[in-house]
């Protein structure tokens, strides 16, 4: 791999150990993908930030990497924690584990990271443009930078992401190159599906869980999905959702995502997978594994919205929840919606809108949680491995029952 006279330096320890280890890690990662050469990034999202997720072991590599006061050189933001940074008790965490926590977070912003905890920050400031190199981490956050912003990065995991922040470029292969952005399959909604639909958010969860499945970690095009007038939550869902039954990083949409309508990306003789009404209702089967009642109901899977914890008041207006409710979201959202009166509402019914962490990547399993309801298909795919939970699938309409 080519490295310049600066890198050479900084491969050489020139620079401090910390550089050296993190030059190393991404030339290391470069030369088993053959890049030829390192590139800049503008912005990086570091994954692997919850206790429950990198333990001791990413708690003692990250407060070693932060020893050095070496800062990153990129804007760099952070995915979710395993608790709300400042309401932990309330949510049950115990001591221990929110004293690591908060280890693991004062690190990271030694190192000069943003410390807003969430897997959207597209919604939170952290917006790439069109084009741009980037290096992220978590998959549905990669999936929508991808996509629907048109910016180029690989699925990185969170050291390499971390990496990139410090040293502020990203080793040149997969993602970066337009060759490795073009269709891998097409997928076609039938006529049936799209005359008879109706708006369900859920949909958007079924269709990824589907379509990730089948291409595995290809690049599908969505032909005519647009006639669903899909909204950018939507997308979001269906990002995430096809990263976790799948491996998709990149997917391109006919109207709708940003390169497809700049570039030539459809190859006519990929394969072409046609889905309809029956496959839906299949990948909600496979998505429900319990008839029980939930003891705890989560939404925002990738992080809410505001206008997703609206639609959630609004239903929760002047209603008793029957079960724990969770609404994940970041702080800058969390902070509109209690400014907005939306938190009020939700609390009122019994719920809370808990931000910085997610249901997946915080210790709901210990908090005593068994069957847990969601409208995300991405959290229906985790949830069981990561939290030992069953899962309700649907609506948050359907989902949300309340007296
Ligand atoms: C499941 C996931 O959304 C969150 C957990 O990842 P991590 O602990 O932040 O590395 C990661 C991903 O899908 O990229
Ligand atoms: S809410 Fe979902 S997308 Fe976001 S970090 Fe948690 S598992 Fe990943």
């Amino acid at each position: 791999m080519y490295l310049t006279n600066e890198e050479e330096k900084i491969l050489d320890g020139e620079y401090g150990e910390v550089l050296r280890r993190c030059i190393n890690l991404l030339v290391s990662l470069g030369d088993i993908y053959g890049a030829e050469k390192l590139i800049p990034i503008s912005s990086a999202q570091i994954s692997g930030v919850s206790y429950k997720t990198i333990k001791d072991i990413g708690l003692e590599f990250l407060e070693d990497l932060a020893k050095e006061d070496v800062k990153v050189k990129v804007y760099s933001t952070l995915n979710p924690a395993g608790m709300d940074l400042d309401l932990w008790k309330e949510l049950g965490i115990n001591e221990e584990f929110a004293k690591k926590q908060l280890r693991i977070i004062d690190a990271f912003k030694k190192m000069g990271i943003e410390i807003g905890c969430t897997c959207t920050p597209y919604l939170t400031g952290n917006l790439p443009k069109f084009g741009e190199h980037i290096s992220w981490a978590e998959s549905s956050a990669v999936s929508f930078a991808n996509s629907v912003l048109g910016a180029k990065t690989n699925r990185e995991g969170g050291p390499a992401a971390l990496a990139s922040a410090i040293i502020g470029k990203t080793p040149y292969y997969g993602y970066h190159l337009d060759e490795n952005r073009r269709t891998t399959h097409i997928i076609e909604l039938d006529e049936n599906l799209i005359s008879n639909f109706k708006y369900k958010e859920s949909f958007y969860g079924a269709l990824g869980y589907l379509v990730g499945k089948i291409v595995k970690n290809g690049v599908p095009y969505f032909k005519n999905l647009y006639q669903l007038n899909p909204k950018n939550d939507d997308l979001k869902s269906l990002g995430a959702a096809m990263a976790a039954s799948g491996g998709v990083a990149l997917y391109h949409a006919e109207e709708l995502t940003a390169e497809c309508k700049v570039k030539d990306v459809v190859d006519d003789k990929v394969e072409k997978i046609i889905v309809g009404v029956e496959d839906i209702k299949e990948a909600y089967e496979n998505l429900n594994t319990t008839n029980d009642e939930p003891d705890l109901i989560c939404i925002g899977c990738p992080h809410c919205s505001l206008i997703e914890i609206k639609k959630i008041a609004e239903i929760l207006k002047d209603k008793k929840l029957d079960a724990d409710l969770w609404v994940c979201c970041s702080l800058h959202i969390k902070a509109m919606a209690d400014r907005m009166g939306y938190t009020k509402i939700i609390e009122k019914a019994g719920g809370r809108v808990v931000k910085d962490t997610c249901m997946v990547v915080s210790p709901i399993e210990d908090l005593g949680y068994k069957n847990v309801a969601t409208n995300s298909g991405k959290a229906a795919v985790y949830l069981p491995s990561f939290c030992k939970s069953e899962v309700i699938f649907g609506d948050v309409d359907e989902i949300i029952k309340g007296r």
